[in-house]
């Protein structure tokens, strides 16, 4: 993996205000943050990695992954990307512990996994791998996590809800309590992305958005950011806005900053 070029200082300034803070609700801090065609689509399909960031929104991905302390990603980009989850730019200063959501242990992590090789090479860290409680005593489980405490990550047990997923409260706050995570970049995939903005209850956890905006169309099929939504009673919708808005153009790609923190506008239904 070679290593990014350092991100321009005069760009990095504009990135400030989108940084986390210290927050007051408990939980760490939470950006949002990945690249997306025009037609909203995250990669050609499930299963398949596409590269959409140009090379300077590449490195201002790597350079805010160095201001915290997780990166988290849903196990199906786990098993498609076989992503390091590091850092690679020039000089980077910190190294974020990478979270994978991977509730049925459905990722064969191996030593030679990318995010291994990158802790061997004490160029990243680690990974914790969140799995459903019941799956912890799974035998695969147990080889992988004595694996993956040789170096510094292992699996850690959560419950999960009626349709098997944890809840996005028990991820932060256990994430907190455990590992001391203070801050988190949630980037993907889709399904992990949709969840965290389809429900007001969760639109709350996410403090700044940093989204790559590629100038193309994936068309039909990608995997695509677009939450769900439900009526109100009188047939109205409350749907996420972003608040603080800042629009960056970095060579042929556009970068979209701002605040969520459960900020929305009333649409009215058909
Ligand atoms: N352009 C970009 O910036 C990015 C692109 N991608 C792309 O996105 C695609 C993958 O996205 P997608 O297919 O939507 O999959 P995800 O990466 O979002 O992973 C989805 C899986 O993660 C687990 N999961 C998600 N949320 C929860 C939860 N709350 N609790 C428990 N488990 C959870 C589930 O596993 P289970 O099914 O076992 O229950 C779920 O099926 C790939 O093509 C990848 O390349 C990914 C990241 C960034
Ligand atoms: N910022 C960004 N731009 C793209 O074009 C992408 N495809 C992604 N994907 C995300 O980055 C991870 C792979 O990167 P590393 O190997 O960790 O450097 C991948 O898993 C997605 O989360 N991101």
């Amino acid at each position: 993996m070679s290593s990014i070029p350092s991100f321009p200082d005069d760009l990095a300034v504009q990135f400030e205000p989108y940084l986390p803070s210290a927050n007051t609700n408990g939980f760490p801090s939470l950006t949002l943050t990945f690249a997306t065609s025009l037609d909203s689509a995250l990669s050609l399909g499930p299963g398949i990695q596409t590269q959409l960031s140009g090379s300077l929104t590449k490195a201002m991905t790597h350079h805010i992954r160095t201001f915290h302390s997780a990166i988290l990603v849903g196990a199906s980009t786990a098993i498609s990307d076989d992503p390091g989850l590091n850092s690679r730019i020039q000089g980077a200063k910190h190294q974020p512990i990478p979270i994978v959501l991977d509730p049925n242990a459905r990722w064969n992590i191996t030593e030679s996994s990318r995010v291994v090789q990158t802790a061997k090479e004490r160029k990243g860290r680690a990974p914790f791998i969140l799995v459903n409680s019941q799956n912890l005593d799974d035998g695969a489980v147990v080889e992988r996590k004595k694996m993956l405490q040789n170096y510094g990550g292992g699996y850690i047990g959560i419950n999960v809800d009626d349709s098997g997923r944890f809840k996005w409260e028990t991820i932060l706050s256990m994430l907190k309590q455990e590992l001391g995570i203070e801050s988190i970049m949630v980037e993907g995939g889709g399904n992990v992305i949709n969840s965290l903005l389809e429900e007001e209850g969760n639109r709350r956890f996410v403090d700044n958005v940093i989204i790559t905006i590629a100038p193309t169309w994936l068309g039909k099929g990608g995997v695509v950011v677009s939450p769900d939504r439900k009526p109100d009673p009188k047939g109205q919708y409350t749907q996420p806005r972003l608040k603080e808005v800042k629009w960056i153009p970095m060579e042929e790609d556009v970068v979209l900053c701002g605040k969520l923190n459960a900020s929305s506008t009333l649409y009215n239904g058909p």
